[in-house]
């Protein structure tokens, strides 16, 4: 069963859930805290701005307000917290409101590839909204511009926007239910976790200024092997496993030569070579996303079993040819005679070895003067540029020949194929493009095959054909 805490227009509960998340939140919050005054973690604004963002209905002034009260209700009742928690927790408000203005209308609506590049307003977002947090927090803690206010912006900034970063794509990530912890558990996905876990506990034992970096690499892994909600979550438990070392003195980053004796140059530069490591791992990728892309892209265009164009790379190859009014574009369109019969006799990889042998026939008689492309099935078009009548025909008679002179091989039998052709030539009229003529002299072609079809097959009919036999079509 699933627990809805926010409903769209039931107020009470959304008050009410509001409040006591934020009041438990703001408890555990202040629990966590190390000096007296700030916290070592404070998820709490992250954690309501990602609700927000989510239920957007809540960004209203009334739900502010009841996370404000649950802020300040736990200052005073669990830190003895007075007046200065009416100022401080309106820092903690900014943060919220900041962050879920920057995001709430970039994650309404998560499709496709603009999910990567919503996750990347995630880092802006924290940056502004842990800015005026902190601005608004170290004043109103301080009361005055001194040294003192320098460290305790740069406490309230690091924290909020560390905490932001981490915890937001974790909660803005829409595909959890997507993911399946079965598949998780296989060995190239546990790998870069394990991965991240020795780099983390490498960089507790040396210490040093290079050692909060020794796990970027495993996380880039992680990125790339595991889906983006487990890797959110992977980054999350990284960064905060990180502050707790740090914070508890595990991780010494500035060296602890009684562990290990090794230098703090030595820490320095094995964290220099894992950041340089990372963009390369990165872009090695990116090349192999890239070099999918091309393939994906070829598979399109091109047809799989006689590597000829298909119908949709012929488009794409006509729109290289430069358009003009003054051009003439000539089809030849080819079909395949009793090619049903081929296939009964001598099977279905019998018939494709035939189409293959057809498109390697014509294309020894086209060479590069014109495009072919497998239109569909046992239909092949050959599209051809400032030809007239006369030339497209010889070159049409050309290859019906080219398959009647040399007998085909099948299954240790030679057998004669034939092929039907009709003409079209044209220039544009009403056509901007070349695909729009192409249709249309396609279509005017199709009717001149029929006519060789009807007159018996293996036989070219011309663009000016007579159509007399039309109308004998049952
Ligand atoms: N082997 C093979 N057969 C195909 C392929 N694509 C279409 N076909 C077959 O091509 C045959 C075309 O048959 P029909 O349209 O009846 O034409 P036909 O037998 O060539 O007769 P006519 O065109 O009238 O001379 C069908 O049996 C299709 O299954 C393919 O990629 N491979």
């Amino acid at each position: 069963m699933r627990v809805k805490l926010f409903e769209e227009h039931n107020f009470k509960k959304n008050i009410l859930s509001l409040f006591l998340i934020t009041l438990l939140f703001c408890f555990v919050g202040s629990h966590l805290r190390i000096p007296e005054e700030l916290s070592l973690f404070w998820p709490v604004n992250a954690l309501i701005a990602g609700l927000m963002v989510r239920n957007p209905f809540l960004h209203q002034a009334r739900y502010y307000l009841a996370c404000f009260s649950a802020m300040v209700f736990n200052d005073t009742v669990f830190s003895g917290w007075a007046l200065p928690a009416f100022t401080l927790n309106v820092a903690n408000i900014l943060f919220v409101l900041v962050a879920v203005s920057m995001l709430i209308k970039h994650f309404q609506d998560q499709s496709g590839s603009e999910r990567i590049t919503h996750a990347l307003r995630i880092f802006p977002a924290c940056l502004l909204a842990a800015f005026a947090c902190a601005t608004w927090g170290a004043l109103a803690q301080e009361g005055k511009f001194n040294m003192q206010l320098a460290t305790a912006w740069g406490d309230w900034f690091s924290e909020q926007f560390s905490t932001g970063a981490m915890l937001l794509p974790c909660l803005l990530i829409r595909h959890w239910q997507s993911t399946s912890f079965r598949h998780l558990l296989q060995i190239n996905k546990i790998s870069p976790v394990i991965a991240v876990i020795l780099s983390l506990g490498l960089g507790a034992m040396m210490g040093g200024a290079g050692s909060l970096t020794f796990p970027v690499p495993a996380l880039i892994w992680c990125a790339i092997a595991l889906p983006v909600p487990m890797t959110s979550l992977v980054i999350l438990i990284t960064g905060i496993a990180e502050i707790i070392l740090v914070s508890h003195g595990v991780m010494n980053i500035e060296g602890n030569e009684n562990l290990l004796p090794l230098s703090h140059l030595t820490s320095a530069r094995l964290g220099v070579a894992t950041v340089a490591l990372s963009p390369l791992i990165v872009a090695v990728s990116m090349d192999a996303i890239r070099q999918l892309n091309q393939r994906l892209a070829l598979r399109a265009d091109y047809d799989f079993l006689t590597q000829l164009l298909s119908r949709s790379g012929l488009y794409e190859s006509l729109k290289q040819e430069k358009f003009s009014a003054d051009r003439n574009m000539g089809v030849i369109l080819l079909d395949v005679d009793y090619f049903k019969a081929i296939n009964d006799n001598f099977g279905h990889d019998a018939g494709d070895k035939v189409l293959e042998e057809i498109a390697r026939r014509m294309q020894r008689v086209v060479g590069n003067e014109g495009h072919i492309c497998r239109f569909g099935g046992e239909e092949f078009v050959v599209v051809l540029f400032d030809q007239n009548q006369h030339q497209l025909y010889k070159l049409a008679e050309a290859i019906r020949q080219t398959m009647v002179k040399e007998k085909f091989w099948l299954h240790g039998n030679t057998v004669t194929v034939t092929v039907s052709l009709g003409l079209a030539l044209d220039r544009p009229a009403e056509e901007r493009e070349w695909q729009s003529l192409a249709n249309r002299l396609i279509s005017s072609a199709d009717k001149n095959l029929y006519i060789s079809k009807r007159n018996g097959r293996n036989q070219t009919s011309p663009v000016n054909a007579k159509h007399e036999f039309t109308s004998n079509v049952a």
